[in-house]
């Protein structure tokens, strides 16, 4: 069979977004896959594209073959040399069947497929590979963690640091203090497998963490001062375009650095990846807010418990905890607009399930209603140091108009709970699956780095982690859809109106837009 790369002037090429590889035939190809340095440097192939195409003669796999390949330091350094991998020598995986990742490995985005469909995008596969760009005593390592907190961040230091350490006997691994900011403005802590021993039984992040703070060119002229050579961000998804910054100032200037990013976001609402660390944390501690929120309002007359979760953008953590509890009889999050008076709305809701079961428990999102609310409040526009808009408090206001419908208008007697865990359940160590789940991004993120990629985030993609470009977690984000069976289920189980009549004197305008966008799609995945 008959392979070759094509160049953009000889015809057959296909524009791609950067960095991503157009490949085909499937594993085929990578047999003769060439080192990445001999085509991203062909003077024909122009620095902005990474893409290729295999020209192929077996009709039988014609198919279009797409990686959404990250960059490595050799794109912009050519001539780096290699060493062998010092795991070759690890008792520990001296038994493994196949220490390193093949480098043709990748993991596909998407794994429902039909005979005739697409295949779809693909990611290189994290793992250790058999050469290395760095020698263990050449590294200076650096990690700085930034944006909220999150279960789990420490396990992700931790397991950074004992990769390292190790695996490939680095010795010389610096602690940003306090986020970006800390780079230019904080002392660094010197950081080994003794100091870090016992962070993961903490919640918060043993390196502080704040919001604010980025300036690239202070930031890259500190890691050049330092001499650091791999960097590692621990954020959201802030906090990767400040390293998605970084990493194109570091190959502006040359630098042999290598850039990581790994997601943390109580929100889950960074795209691609299967879901966020100490995200499954939360939702299990959600479920004893919950339960304290049924247990009061199970034992008073007319009780009506509200409990208040984070999820600024994104309802996945009041929409799986409200799946896992059973005892939520309404959830509320930001991507379904909700209304109160009238027919259909949550004072009826409300009212009925009162009548039915003598109490009743919403879970709301924090980012819930926010547009709503801005109608009946004087919206505030304040900003965080990060420039993220800071929310009005939609379990406060919610509780404010309940009390208000039924002990003036409808002249009930309501018992009011009203529980506000959010700090709560991000400020807690992760559970033994998330302490799992941190080891694996973070040691992932260390083989990323050494074998030489750099301006990558690391994650599960259908439950392979994978080497996934920057921009890609970045330029989306991952939100609760509604067209999804997964929020059906939601609404199947709780029983709950769906919000969708449209008055706008009932403040259901925003619903048309949702209703526009049920209308234009499909239910959609599992
Ligand atoms: N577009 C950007 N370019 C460079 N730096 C950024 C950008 N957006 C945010 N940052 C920096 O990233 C850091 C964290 O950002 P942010 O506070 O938005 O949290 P995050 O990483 O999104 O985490 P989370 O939202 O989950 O708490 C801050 O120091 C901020 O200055
Ligand atoms: O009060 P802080 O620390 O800025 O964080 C609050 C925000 O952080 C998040 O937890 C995201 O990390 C949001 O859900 C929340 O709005
Ligand atoms: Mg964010």
């Amino acid at each position: 069979m008959d392979l070759s790369i094509s160049s953009p002037l000889c015809g057959a090429f296909v524009a791609a977004p950067t960095s991503t590889l157009i490949l085909s035939p499937k594993s085929r190809f990578f047999r003769s896959f060439k080192p990445r340095n001999s085509y991203l440097n062909h003077p024909l192939v122009p620095r902005q594209y990474f893409p290729i195409r295999a020209q192929v003669s077996d009709p039988a796999v014609d198919d279009d073959f797409v990686i959404a390949d990250v960059p490595h330091l050799t794109s912009f350094l050519p001539d780096l040399p290699t060493y062998p991998n010092p795991l070759q020598n690890s008792q520990a995986y001296a038994i493994v069947k196949q220490t390193f990742v093949r480098p043709e490995d990748v993991v596909a985005q998407k794994i429902v497929v039909q005979r005739d469909s697409s295949r779809g995008k693909h990611f290189r596969r994290a793992g250790p590979r058999e050469k290395v760009y760095f020698t263990s005593e050449e590294v200076r390592a650096c990690i700085v963690t930034c944006g909220g907190l999150c279960p789990g961040i420490n396990t992700v230091i931790r397991e950074i640091v004992c990769g390292l350490n190790y695996m490939y006997g680095v010795n010389d691994i610096l602690g940003i203090q306090g986020g970006y900011r800390g780079f230019y403005s904080k002392n660094t802590l010197t950081l080994t497998p003794k100091v870090v021993n016992d962070i993961h039984k903490r919640g918060g992040t043993f390196l502080l963490t704040s919001r604010g703070g980025h300036d690239t060119q202070k930031i890259v002229d500190n890691i050049q001062d330092r001499g650091i050579n791999q960097v590692y961000i621990i954020g959201g998804d802030g906090t990767q375009r400040g390293a998605a910054r970084i990493f194109e100032e570091v190959e502006k200037r040359g630098l042999k650095v290598a850039v990581a990013g790994i997601p943390k976001t109580i929100d889950n609402d960074i795209a691609v990846i299967d879901k966020s660390f100490g995200f499954d944390t939360a939702v299990e501690e959600a479920q004893r807010a919950i339960n304290a929120a049924h247990v009061e309002v199970e034992s008073v007359e007319n009780g009506i418990g509200i409990v208040k979760l984070m999820g600024r953008y994104s309802g996945f953590i009041a929409m799986f905890a409200t799946l896992a509890s059973r005892d939520v009889d309404c959830c509320l999050i930001p991507e379904s607009p909700f209304y109160l008076e009238g027919k259909d709305g949550l004072f009826e809701f409300i009212e009925e399930r009162l009548k039915e079961n003598g109490h009743i428990v919403i879970v709301v999102a924090e980012g819930a209603g926010q547009e709503y609310l801005a109608q009946s409040m004087h919206g505030i526009n304040e900003k965080d140091a990060s420039g993220n808009r800071l929310l009005l408090d939609v379990g406060l206001w919610l509780t404010q108009n309940i009390k208000d419908h039924f002990t003036k208008e409808r002249k009930m007697a309501i018992n009011m709970k009203y529980i506000d865990p959010t700090y709560m359940i991000r400020a807690i160590p992760s559970n033994a699956s998330d302490n799992i789940y941190c080891t694996l991004l973070a040691q992932s993120a260390v083989h990323g780095a050494m074998a030489g990629y750099t301006g990558f985030t690391v994650g599960p993609v259908n439950s392979r982690h994978a080497y996934i470009p920057i921009s890609h977690v970045t330029e989306t984000q991952n939100t609760v859809k509604l067209t999804d069976r997964m929020w059906a289920r939601l609404l199947a189980s709780t029983n709950q109106p769906s919000f969708l009549n449209c008055d706008e004197s009932r403040g259901g305008k925003v619903c048309k837009d949702t209703i526009d966008l049920i209308n234009n799609m499909k239910i959609t995945s599992t």
